[in-house]
């Protein structure tokens, strides 16, 4: 396979039409175009990925490789002791950093829930606006327009450094893989999320440029994967976790255009997990669920449901990377207890479209177009992501 960039079309992903890939939803698989843009530099096929069924074993698998090669980074995101409840935080502004205990920001849900270990989210860390807006875009017009309209998701790769250094600026997009407003991105994500990731988990995420993390973080020479999804209103993603077998620990999604819930599920002994890329897609069951009432919040330690404001920033390592599985329902409204700092739509005017109140409780948040890019890196072995006939990326 041809080293350069390539891009290839799919209509849908395999695994997804498979039912024992499902928890909790049934989905449908509407005609979806795939596109894959493939910088790469070794040709080995990774269509492998077919056995999801013994999830506890490649949990195993992936834990001894961890910490063979860097045990720290799994106990450095223990979960804080407290636990905000939704009246701690409803009432008073929250401070904007707090170093020590960054996953205490877990606010903005539709239901209280404690912390998920390794899952860093505060939402008031939000990309700059003008990265954000800069960085929609690009996207929309390069990926989801024109030729691309029924696309909805986006894969592409850069290539594995060969050098401790950052890739500089200069080096455009044909020969690292990653268009330059995504390394503008990379760049602000590293400095804004600094002084919140403990520094194991920053080095594991953001390797090339952590000072501390040149020669001991994991995924220095491995190459990042950047996959971008779309989601029209009432679309979402079936509870997933991300492959085990292809992406390392430490990945970073960021919301673009419209918050949404993303629902983390603790997979149970011996549950089956669905591993899945998966693809945004609706379901004819998508409909105004204002009608219906809010769902009862019920104490479940197992399940955490949070709202993610658009230019937030989500982390995911460790337990929260492999033992939680992270959703997106599929819905055109979101019920959100506290707005908190990080809701920066028009909150003041109860009105406002896309913002209702009902009883006061909390609000009803109609979703909008949102874009939202994934940052992992690639296990050895994995660096290619050749087309195939059956790949379900
Ligand atoms: O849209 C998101 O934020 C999540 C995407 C995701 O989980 C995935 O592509 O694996
Ligand atoms: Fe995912």
């Amino acid at each position: 396979m041809s080293l350069s960039s390539s891009s290839v079309q799919t209509q849908r992903k395999r695994k997804l039409s498979s039912e024992n890939c499902d928890i909790g939803q049934k989905r449908r698989n509407p005609k979806v175009n795939l596109r894959l843009e493939i910088p790469t530099t070794t040709e080995k096929s990774l269509d492998d990925e077919t056995d999801v069924s013994g999830a506890d074993s490649l949990f195993d698998d992936i834990f001894d490789e961890l910490s063979e090669v860097d045990g720290s980074s799994m106990t450095s995101v223990n979960p804080p002791s407290t636990i905000l409840s939704k009246d701690s935080c409803s009432s008073e502004k929250l401070p904007s950093s707090l170093p020590d205990n960054p996953l205490a920001f877990r606010t903005l849900s539709s239901k209280t829930c404690k912390p998920i270990p390794g899952l860093f989210f505060d939402p008031s860390v939000l990309v700059p606006t003008e990265i954000a807006a800069e960085v929609l875009e690009f996207c929309m017009k390069t990926y989801f327009s024109g030729q691309n309209a029924n696309v909805n998701q986006v894969m592409l790769f850069e290539r594995a450094s060969t050098t401790s250094d950052e890739i500089p600026s200069h080096v455009n997009s044909s020969s690292s893989g990653l268009p330059s407003q995504l390394h503008t991105l990379l760049a602000s994500l590293s400095t804004l999320l600094l002084p919140h990731l403990p520094s194991a988990i920053h080095s594991l995420v953001f390797p090339a440029s952590s000072a501390s993390s040149s020669t001991t973080s994991p995924n220095l020479h491995r190459a990042r994967q950047a996959i971008i999804n779309l989601y029209r209103p009432g679309e979402g993603i079936t509870p997933h976790v991300d492959l085990l077998r292809r992406f390392g620990d430490g990945i970073v999604g960021v919301s673009f255009g419209s918050g949404c819930v993303m629902e983390f599920r603790k997979v149970r002994d011996g549950e089956k997990v669905p591993e899945s890329y998966a693809t945004p897609s609706t379901d004819s069951k998508a409909v105004d669920i204002t009608q219906q009432g809010p769902e009862t919040a019920q104490e479940d330690d197992g399940a955490c449901d949070l709202y993610l404001p658009e230019r937030s920033v989500i982390v995911m390592s460790a337990d929260a990377r492999y033992r939680w599985t992270h959703g997106i329902p599929r819905r055109k409204w979101d019920y959100v207890e506290d707005l908190g700092v990080g809701w920066v739509e028009d909150s003041a005017n109860n009105a406002t479209d896309g913002v209702s109140n009902h009883g006061g409780l909390g609000r009803w948040l109609e979703r909008g177009t949102r874009l939202s890019i994934t940052f992992r890196f690639l296990l050895p072995g994995a660096e290619v992501v050749g087309p195939s006939s059956d790949d379900e990326s």
